[in-house]
Protein backbone atom coordinates (compact mmCIF):
# COMPACT_ATOMS: atom_id res chain seq x y z
CA UNK A 1 0.00 0.00 0.00
CA UNK A 2 1.24 3.29 -0.81
CA UNK A 3 1.88 5.37 1.80
CA UNK A 4 0.26 9.40 2.65
CA UNK A 5 1.89 11.90 0.99
CA UNK A 6 2.24 13.62 4.28
CA UNK A 7 4.57 11.19 5.19
CA UNK A 8 6.77 11.20 2.12
CA UNK A 9 8.06 14.12 3.69
CA UNK A 10 10.84 15.09 5.67
CA UNK A 11 10.06 17.70 8.33
CA UNK A 12 13.17 19.72 9.49
CA UNK A 13 13.18 22.30 12.40
CA UNK A 14 15.51 25.33 12.00
CA UNK A 15 15.91 25.75 15.87
CA UNK A 16 17.29 29.01 15.79
CA UNK A 17 14.81 30.50 13.74
CA UNK A 18 11.55 28.70 14.61
CA UNK A 19 11.33 28.01 10.83
CA UNK A 20 10.07 24.40 9.44
CA UNK A 21 11.11 23.18 5.95
CA UNK A 22 9.62 20.13 4.32
CA UNK A 23 11.47 17.97 2.02
CA UNK A 24 10.64 15.63 0.02
CA UNK A 25 11.57 11.90 0.96
CA UNK A 26 12.52 9.76 -2.25
CA UNK A 27 13.82 6.33 -2.01
CA UNK A 28 16.20 4.90 -4.23
CA UNK A 29 15.90 2.42 -7.05
CA UNK A 30 15.45 -0.53 -5.01
CA UNK A 31 12.36 1.19 -3.36
CA UNK A 32 14.59 1.78 -0.23
CA UNK A 33 17.23 3.93 1.58
CA UNK A 34 16.73 8.01 2.24
CA UNK A 35 16.98 10.99 -0.78
CA UNK A 36 16.09 13.95 -0.15
CA UNK A 37 14.89 15.84 -3.42
CA UNK A 38 16.40 19.08 -3.19
CA UNK A 39 16.43 20.85 -7.08
CA UNK A 40 19.62 23.33 -7.41
CA UNK A 41 21.03 22.08 -4.12
CA UNK A 42 18.96 25.21 -2.19
CA UNK A 43 19.95 23.29 1.13
CA UNK A 44 22.72 21.20 0.23
CA UNK A 45 26.09 21.57 1.31
CA UNK A 46 27.81 19.12 0.13
CA UNK A 47 31.90 20.81 1.12
CA UNK A 48 33.07 22.54 4.32
CA UNK A 49 35.09 25.54 3.27
CA UNK A 50 37.58 28.22 4.56
CA UNK A 51 37.82 30.04 1.78
CA UNK A 52 34.64 32.32 1.09
CA UNK A 53 32.02 33.80 3.04
CA UNK A 54 28.69 34.73 1.98
CA UNK A 55 26.09 36.52 3.40
CA UNK A 56 23.40 36.56 1.15
CA UNK A 57 20.87 38.45 2.78
CA UNK A 58 22.77 41.53 4.26
CA UNK A 59 25.59 41.52 0.93
CA UNK A 60 28.63 40.56 2.46
CA UNK A 61 31.27 38.82 0.91
CA UNK A 62 34.68 38.06 2.22
CA UNK A 63 37.85 35.96 1.27
CA UNK A 64 39.39 34.45 3.85
CA UNK A 65 37.66 36.65 6.19
CA UNK A 66 38.64 40.44 4.02
CA UNK A 67 35.33 41.91 2.94
CA UNK A 68 35.91 42.16 -0.67
CA UNK A 69 35.44 45.74 -1.14
CA UNK A 70 38.45 46.21 0.97
CA UNK A 71 40.64 44.04 -1.11
CA UNK A 72 39.56 46.11 -3.89
CA UNK A 73 40.61 49.10 -2.66
CA UNK A 74 44.04 47.44 -0.90
CA UNK A 75 45.04 44.60 -2.55
CA UNK A 76 46.45 43.57 -6.15
CA UNK A 77 44.66 40.41 -8.06
CA UNK A 78 47.91 37.94 -7.43
CA UNK A 79 48.07 39.25 -3.69
CA UNK A 80 44.21 38.20 -3.67
CA UNK A 81 44.68 35.07 -5.36
CA UNK A 82 47.77 34.24 -3.35
CA UNK A 83 45.45 34.88 -0.07
CA UNK A 84 42.86 32.57 -1.79
CA UNK A 85 45.36 29.76 -2.68
CA UNK A 86 47.53 30.01 0.64
CA UNK A 87 45.33 31.36 3.13
CA UNK A 88 47.12 34.79 4.08
CA UNK A 89 47.70 37.83 2.93
CA UNK A 90 51.82 37.45 1.27
CA UNK A 91 54.31 39.27 3.08
CA UNK A 92 56.49 41.37 0.48
CA UNK A 93 58.96 39.35 0.04
CA UNK A 94 56.32 36.30 -0.42
CA UNK A 95 54.94 38.37 -3.30
CA UNK A 96 57.02 38.80 -5.27
CA UNK A 97 58.45 35.77 -5.39
CA UNK A 98 54.74 34.01 -6.15
CA UNK A 99 54.37 37.42 -8.47
CA UNK A 100 58.22 36.18 -10.64
CA UNK A 101 56.67 32.63 -10.27
CA UNK A 102 53.63 32.81 -12.07
CA UNK A 103 55.37 35.44 -14.55
CA UNK A 104 58.23 32.84 -15.11
CA UNK A 105 54.95 30.65 -16.57
CA UNK A 106 53.54 33.10 -19.01
CA UNK A 107 55.41 31.87 -21.90
CA UNK A 108 52.70 29.58 -23.92
CA UNK A 109 54.07 25.91 -25.23
CA UNK A 110 55.41 26.47 -28.56
CA UNK A 111 53.34 23.85 -30.10
CA UNK A 112 49.87 25.74 -29.44
CA UNK A 113 51.45 28.09 -31.77
CA UNK A 114 53.19 26.32 -34.12
CA UNK A 115 53.25 22.95 -35.68
CA UNK A 116 55.47 21.37 -37.88
CA UNK A 117 53.69 22.54 -40.67
CA UNK A 118 52.55 26.35 -39.88
CA UNK A 119 50.80 27.99 -37.35
CA UNK A 120 47.10 27.72 -39.02
CA UNK A 121 47.33 23.99 -38.05
CA UNK A 122 49.20 24.31 -34.84
CA UNK A 123 46.10 23.87 -32.42
CA UNK A 124 45.53 27.69 -31.95
CA UNK A 125 45.69 28.62 -35.48
CA UNK A 126 43.20 25.64 -36.02
CA UNK A 127 40.19 27.44 -33.72
CA UNK A 128 37.53 29.07 -35.54
CA UNK A 129 38.48 32.89 -35.20
CA UNK A 130 34.72 33.75 -35.00
CA UNK A 131 33.24 31.09 -33.08
CA UNK A 132 32.87 32.35 -29.05
CA UNK A 133 36.01 33.42 -27.26
CA UNK A 134 34.83 31.46 -24.15
CA UNK A 135 34.88 27.92 -25.86
CA UNK A 136 38.58 28.94 -27.63
CA UNK A 137 39.62 29.38 -23.79
CA UNK A 138 38.24 26.37 -22.49
CA UNK A 139 39.40 24.58 -25.64
CA UNK A 140 42.79 25.81 -25.23
CA UNK A 141 43.06 25.37 -21.24
CA UNK A 142 42.71 21.61 -21.50
CA UNK A 143 44.65 21.09 -24.26
CA UNK A 144 47.10 22.24 -21.82
CA UNK A 145 47.14 19.12 -20.06
CA UNK A 146 48.40 17.01 -23.21
CA UNK A 147 51.76 19.63 -22.74
CA UNK A 148 52.23 18.98 -19.30
CA UNK A 149 52.28 15.32 -18.63
CA UNK A 150 53.76 15.74 -15.26
CA UNK A 151 51.07 17.08 -14.30
CA UNK A 152 48.42 14.30 -15.11
CA UNK A 153 47.79 12.06 -12.48
CA UNK A 154 47.09 9.23 -14.91
CA UNK A 155 50.92 9.27 -16.08
CA UNK A 156 52.28 10.60 -13.25
CA UNK A 157 51.07 8.82 -10.62
CA UNK A 158 47.59 8.85 -9.01
CA UNK A 159 49.25 10.63 -5.56
CA UNK A 160 51.00 13.74 -7.56
CA UNK A 161 48.71 16.01 -5.92
CA UNK A 162 49.52 14.48 -2.33
CA UNK A 163 52.06 17.27 -1.52
CA UNK A 164 51.51 21.34 -1.40
CA UNK A 165 54.45 21.84 -3.19
CA UNK A 166 53.04 19.66 -6.43
CA UNK A 167 49.72 21.70 -5.97
CA UNK A 168 51.59 25.00 -5.86
CA UNK A 169 53.67 24.09 -8.64
CA UNK A 170 50.11 23.22 -10.75
CA UNK A 171 48.84 26.25 -9.66
CA UNK A 172 51.72 28.63 -10.43
CA UNK A 173 52.17 26.93 -13.58
CA UNK A 174 48.16 27.45 -15.12
CA UNK A 175 47.82 30.69 -13.87
CA UNK A 176 51.37 32.03 -15.58
CA UNK A 177 49.77 29.91 -18.65
CA UNK A 178 46.13 31.03 -18.58
CA UNK A 179 47.08 35.02 -18.66
CA UNK A 180 48.61 33.84 -21.84
CA UNK A 181 46.51 32.16 -23.33
CA UNK A 182 43.43 34.57 -22.51
CA UNK A 183 45.56 36.98 -24.54
CA UNK A 184 46.42 34.63 -27.70
CA UNK A 185 42.80 33.42 -28.09
CA UNK A 186 41.95 37.04 -28.81
CA UNK A 187 44.32 38.15 -30.98
CA UNK A 188 43.90 35.00 -32.63
CA UNK A 189 40.18 35.94 -33.15
CA UNK A 190 41.08 39.23 -34.36
CA UNK A 191 42.76 37.97 -37.16
CA UNK A 192 46.55 38.11 -35.94
CA UNK A 193 49.62 35.69 -34.91
CA UNK A 194 49.66 35.21 -31.24
CA UNK A 195 52.92 36.20 -29.76
CA UNK A 196 54.73 33.88 -27.97
CA UNK A 197 56.36 35.36 -25.11
CA UNK A 198 54.85 38.53 -23.02
CA UNK A 199 56.67 41.02 -21.68
CA UNK A 200 58.17 40.04 -17.84
CA UNK A 201 58.37 43.71 -16.47
CA UNK A 202 54.44 44.49 -16.77
CA UNK A 203 52.11 43.33 -13.75
CA UNK A 204 49.52 40.68 -14.35
CA UNK A 205 46.34 42.56 -15.38
CA UNK A 206 49.05 44.90 -17.76
CA UNK A 207 50.10 42.14 -18.83
CA UNK A 208 46.85 40.45 -20.26
CA UNK A 209 46.74 43.65 -21.97
CA UNK A 210 49.70 43.79 -23.26
CA UNK A 211 48.75 40.53 -24.86
CA UNK A 212 45.69 41.43 -26.18
CA UNK A 213 46.54 44.89 -27.39
CA UNK A 214 50.42 45.04 -28.34
CA UNK A 215 50.40 43.33 -31.37
CA UNK A 216 54.26 42.45 -30.91
CA UNK A 217 55.16 45.78 -30.22
CA UNK A 218 58.11 45.22 -27.17
CA UNK A 219 57.29 49.43 -26.67
CA UNK A 220 53.59 49.13 -25.91
CA UNK A 221 52.44 50.71 -22.99
CA UNK A 222 48.81 49.63 -21.59
CA UNK A 223 46.72 52.45 -20.19
CA UNK A 224 47.02 52.50 -16.50
CA UNK A 225 43.12 53.08 -16.21
CA UNK A 226 42.36 49.50 -18.22
CA UNK A 227 44.56 47.83 -16.17
CA UNK A 228 43.80 48.85 -12.69
CA UNK A 229 40.38 48.23 -13.70
CA UNK A 230 40.74 45.15 -14.94
CA UNK A 231 43.04 44.30 -11.78
CA UNK A 232 40.09 45.33 -9.78
CA UNK A 233 37.26 43.15 -11.85
CA UNK A 234 39.83 39.90 -11.34
CA UNK A 235 39.90 40.78 -7.78
CA UNK A 236 36.02 41.20 -7.02
CA UNK A 237 35.56 38.00 -8.95
CA UNK A 238 38.15 36.21 -8.01
CA UNK A 239 36.28 34.27 -5.55
CA UNK A 240 32.01 33.54 -4.74
CA UNK A 241 32.47 29.85 -3.33
CA UNK A 242 29.80 27.50 -5.04
CA UNK A 243 29.03 29.17 -7.85
CA UNK A 244 28.36 26.88 -11.21
CA UNK A 245 32.27 27.38 -12.18
CA UNK A 246 33.74 26.04 -9.16
CA UNK A 247 31.15 23.77 -8.26
CA UNK A 248 32.05 22.19 -11.82
CA UNK A 249 36.05 22.39 -10.56
CA UNK A 250 35.26 20.34 -7.48
CA UNK A 251 33.25 17.93 -9.33
CA UNK A 252 35.69 17.03 -11.40
CA UNK A 253 39.04 17.05 -9.19
CA UNK A 254 37.41 16.05 -5.87
CA UNK A 255 34.89 13.02 -7.79
CA UNK A 256 37.39 11.75 -10.25
CA UNK A 257 40.74 13.11 -8.91
CA UNK A 258 41.14 14.72 -12.51
CA UNK A 259 44.33 16.87 -13.15
CA UNK A 260 44.34 21.08 -12.03
CA UNK A 261 44.11 21.38 -16.33
CA UNK A 262 41.02 19.33 -16.80
CA UNK A 263 39.24 20.40 -13.78
CA UNK A 264 39.78 24.42 -14.27
CA UNK A 265 38.79 23.70 -18.20
CA UNK A 266 35.86 22.42 -16.93
CA UNK A 267 34.88 25.02 -14.41
CA UNK A 268 35.73 27.75 -16.86
CA UNK A 269 33.48 25.79 -19.57
CA UNK A 270 30.49 25.78 -16.84
CA UNK A 271 31.29 29.44 -16.38
CA UNK A 272 30.42 31.03 -19.80
CA UNK A 273 26.49 29.89 -19.11
CA UNK A 274 23.49 32.55 -19.69
CA UNK A 275 22.70 31.97 -16.22
CA UNK A 276 26.50 32.46 -14.79
CA UNK A 277 28.96 34.89 -16.17
CA UNK A 278 27.81 34.66 -19.79
CA UNK A 279 24.60 37.07 -18.78
CA UNK A 280 27.38 39.78 -19.22
CA UNK A 281 27.15 39.46 -23.12
CA UNK A 282 23.18 39.30 -22.49
CA UNK A 283 23.56 42.47 -20.56
CA UNK A 284 25.36 44.38 -23.35
CA UNK A 285 22.95 42.91 -25.90
CA UNK A 286 19.93 44.48 -23.87
CA UNK A 287 21.33 47.18 -23.12
CA UNK A 288 21.67 48.12 -26.99
CA UNK A 289 18.41 46.87 -26.91
CA UNK A 290 17.05 49.75 -24.93
CA UNK A 291 18.83 52.02 -26.85
CA UNK A 292 17.92 55.15 -25.27
CA UNK A 293 16.66 56.08 -21.66
CA UNK A 294 13.29 57.00 -22.80
CA UNK A 295 12.60 53.40 -23.67
CA UNK A 296 13.70 51.72 -19.82
CA UNK A 297 9.99 52.10 -18.36
CA UNK A 298 8.82 50.15 -21.27
CA UNK A 299 11.54 47.30 -21.67
CA UNK A 300 10.53 46.51 -18.09
CA UNK A 301 7.13 46.34 -18.44
CA UNK A 302 7.33 44.44 -21.20
CA UNK A 303 9.84 41.98 -19.88
CA UNK A 304 7.60 41.58 -16.65
CA UNK A 305 4.70 40.94 -18.72
CA UNK A 306 6.28 38.27 -20.87
CA UNK A 307 8.16 36.69 -17.57
CA UNK A 308 11.50 36.98 -18.97
CA UNK A 309 14.38 37.32 -17.03
CA UNK A 310 16.47 40.62 -17.14
CA UNK A 311 20.37 39.62 -17.47
CA UNK A 312 22.25 40.82 -14.48
CA UNK A 313 19.08 40.79 -12.32
CA UNK A 314 19.14 38.46 -9.53
CA UNK A 315 20.93 35.76 -7.52
CA UNK A 316 20.78 32.80 -5.89
CA UNK A 317 22.24 34.04 -2.55
CA UNK A 318 22.18 37.76 -2.47
CA UNK A 319 18.71 38.77 -1.75
CA UNK A 320 20.07 42.12 -1.63
CA UNK A 321 22.66 43.84 -3.79
CA UNK A 322 25.20 41.58 -4.40
CA UNK A 323 28.22 43.41 -2.99
CA UNK A 324 29.95 43.25 -6.29
CA UNK A 325 27.72 45.51 -7.83
CA UNK A 326 27.28 48.31 -5.56
CA UNK A 327 28.00 51.84 -6.52
CA UNK A 328 30.74 52.76 -4.27
CA UNK A 329 33.05 49.73 -6.04
CA UNK A 330 32.07 49.33 -9.38
CA UNK A 331 30.52 52.71 -10.70
CA UNK A 332 34.05 54.73 -9.53
CA UNK A 333 35.74 51.99 -11.95
CA UNK A 334 33.07 52.14 -14.79
CA UNK A 335 33.58 55.99 -14.54
CA UNK A 336 36.99 55.52 -15.26
CA UNK A 337 37.32 52.90 -17.68
CA UNK A 338 34.46 54.99 -19.72
CA UNK A 339 36.58 58.10 -19.19
CA UNK A 340 39.08 56.23 -21.49
CA UNK A 341 36.45 54.24 -23.67
CA UNK A 342 34.09 56.90 -24.21
CA UNK A 343 31.00 54.90 -23.99
CA UNK A 344 27.79 56.34 -22.04
CA UNK A 345 26.58 54.51 -19.24
CA UNK A 346 23.52 56.49 -18.75
CA UNK A 347 21.31 53.76 -20.05
CA UNK A 348 22.69 51.44 -18.01
CA UNK A 349 22.19 53.66 -14.47
CA UNK A 350 18.34 54.59 -15.51
CA UNK A 351 17.93 51.09 -15.93
CA UNK A 352 19.33 50.16 -12.37
CA UNK A 353 17.67 52.92 -10.68
CA UNK A 354 14.61 51.75 -12.37
CA UNK A 355 14.53 48.30 -11.35
CA UNK A 356 15.07 48.82 -7.30
CA UNK A 357 12.80 51.09 -7.60
CA UNK A 358 10.01 48.38 -9.20
CA UNK A 359 7.64 46.70 -6.99
CA UNK A 360 7.95 43.82 -8.57
CA UNK A 361 12.06 43.14 -8.58
CA UNK A 362 11.81 44.73 -4.74
CA UNK A 363 9.03 41.81 -3.24
CA UNK A 364 11.30 39.33 -5.12
CA UNK A 365 14.22 40.29 -3.73
CA UNK A 366 15.76 40.80 -7.21
CA UNK A 367 18.80 43.55 -7.54
CA UNK A 368 21.97 43.90 -9.76
CA UNK A 369 24.08 41.21 -9.62
CA UNK A 370 27.87 41.24 -10.42
CA UNK A 371 27.60 41.15 -13.96
CA UNK A 372 25.59 43.70 -14.63
CA UNK A 373 28.54 45.74 -14.33
CA UNK A 374 31.37 43.38 -15.32
CA UNK A 375 33.72 41.07 -17.61
CA UNK A 376 35.48 37.84 -17.16
CA UNK A 377 37.35 36.36 -14.74
CA UNK A 378 39.61 33.11 -13.22
CA UNK A 379 38.72 31.64 -9.91
CA UNK A 380 38.58 28.06 -8.89
CA UNK A 381 42.25 27.69 -8.07
CA UNK A 382 41.98 27.55 -4.49
CA UNK A 383 39.02 25.47 -3.99
CA UNK A 384 40.62 22.96 -6.29
CA UNK A 385 43.56 23.10 -3.79
CA UNK A 386 41.42 22.77 -0.84
CA UNK A 387 39.72 19.96 -1.84
CA UNK A 388 42.84 17.96 -2.45
CA UNK A 389 43.74 18.52 1.10
CA UNK A 390 40.61 17.83 2.68
CA UNK A 391 40.11 14.55 4.40
CA UNK A 392 36.61 14.32 3.84
CA UNK A 393 36.24 15.09 0.52
CA UNK A 394 34.55 12.21 -0.79
CA UNK A 395 33.29 11.39 -4.38
CA UNK A 396 30.15 13.56 -5.31
CA UNK A 397 27.42 12.03 -6.15
CA UNK A 398 24.06 13.86 -6.10
CA UNK A 399 21.49 11.20 -6.66
CA UNK A 400 18.13 11.55 -9.25
CA UNK A 401 14.77 11.40 -8.81
CA UNK A 402 13.96 9.37 -11.24
CA UNK A 403 10.48 10.08 -13.28
CA UNK A 404 10.78 7.77 -15.99
CA UNK A 405 9.04 4.54 -17.12
CA UNK A 406 10.16 1.43 -14.37
CA UNK A 407 10.80 -0.85 -17.32
CA UNK A 408 10.04 -1.86 -20.89
CA UNK A 409 10.94 -4.26 -23.23
CA UNK A 410 11.36 -4.46 -26.79
CA UNK A 411 7.25 -5.09 -28.20
CA UNK A 412 7.27 -7.45 -31.34
C1 LIG B 1 28.25 36.36 -11.40
C2 LIG B 1 26.91 35.69 -11.68
O1 LIG B 1 26.91 34.69 -12.28
S1 LIG B 1 25.51 36.35 -11.12
C3 LIG B 1 24.17 35.58 -12.04
C4 LIG B 1 24.17 36.04 -13.49
N1 LIG B 1 22.94 35.60 -14.18
C5 LIG B 1 21.98 36.46 -14.58
O2 LIG B 1 22.10 37.67 -14.40
C6 LIG B 1 20.79 35.86 -15.31
C7 LIG B 1 19.48 36.49 -14.86
N2 LIG B 1 19.08 36.00 -13.54
C8 LIG B 1 18.55 34.74 -13.38
O3 LIG B 1 18.35 33.98 -14.33
C9 LIG B 1 18.22 34.28 -11.97
O4 LIG B 1 17.96 35.40 -11.14
C10 LIG B 1 19.36 33.43 -11.34
C11 LIG B 1 19.64 32.21 -12.25
C12 LIG B 1 20.64 34.25 -11.20
C13 LIG B 1 18.92 32.96 -9.95
O5 LIG B 1 17.87 32.10 -10.11
P1 LIG B 1 17.02 31.47 -8.91
O6 LIG B 1 17.69 31.66 -7.61
O7 LIG B 1 16.72 30.05 -9.30
O8 LIG B 1 15.72 32.37 -8.88
P2 LIG B 1 14.30 32.01 -9.48
O9 LIG B 1 14.47 31.68 -10.92
O10 LIG B 1 13.68 30.98 -8.60
O11 LIG B 1 13.52 33.40 -9.36
C14 LIG B 1 12.67 33.79 -8.28
C15 LIG B 1 11.62 34.75 -8.84
O12 LIG B 1 12.26 35.93 -9.37
C16 LIG B 1 12.03 36.04 -10.79
N3 LIG B 1 13.31 36.41 -11.41
C17 LIG B 1 14.54 35.86 -11.14
N4 LIG B 1 15.48 36.48 -11.87
C18 LIG B 1 14.84 37.42 -12.59
C19 LIG B 1 15.29 38.38 -13.53
N5 LIG B 1 16.58 38.45 -13.85
N6 LIG B 1 14.39 39.21 -14.11
C20 LIG B 1 13.07 39.12 -13.78
N7 LIG B 1 12.58 38.23 -12.88
C21 LIG B 1 13.46 37.39 -12.31
C22 LIG B 1 11.59 34.64 -11.24
O13 LIG B 1 10.81 34.70 -12.41
C23 LIG B 1 10.83 34.19 -10.03
O14 LIG B 1 9.58 34.85 -10.05
P3 LIG B 1 8.24 34.12 -9.48
O15 LIG B 1 8.50 33.94 -8.00
O16 LIG B 1 7.13 35.06 -9.78
O17 LIG B 1 8.14 32.80 -10.19
O1 LIG C 1 27.51 32.35 -6.98
C1 LIG C 1 26.75 32.25 -7.95
O2 LIG C 1 25.70 31.57 -7.96
C2 LIG C 1 27.03 32.97 -9.22
C3 LIG C 1 27.98 34.10 -9.00
O3 LIG C 1 27.62 35.16 -8.54
C4 LIG C 1 29.37 33.87 -9.29
O4 LIG C 1 29.73 32.75 -9.67
O5 LIG C 1 30.15 34.85 -9.17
Amino acid sequence: MAAPSQSRKLRIIDHRTGLTYEMDIKAGGDGKGLKLYDPGFVHTAPVKSTIAFIDGRNGILRYRGYPVEELAERSTYLEVAYLLCKGNLPTKSQLSEWEAAIQRQSSMPEELLASHYSYERALIGALPRDSHPKQNFATALYALISFNPDANPLVAGHDLYKTEAAQNLHIIRIMGKAASLAGAIYVHMEGQKPIQNPNNSLNFSEMILYMFQSMGDQDFKPNPALAKALDVIFVILAEHELGTATAATLHLASSSGVDVYTAIAGGTSALSGPNDIGAVEAVLDMLNEIGSIENVAFYIEEAKKSNTKLPGIGHRVYKTYDPRAKASLIQKLAEEVYDVVGKDPLVAAALENAIIADEYFINRKLYPNATFHLGLLLRQLAHWKESMNDPSTRLMRPQQWYTGQRLRHYSK
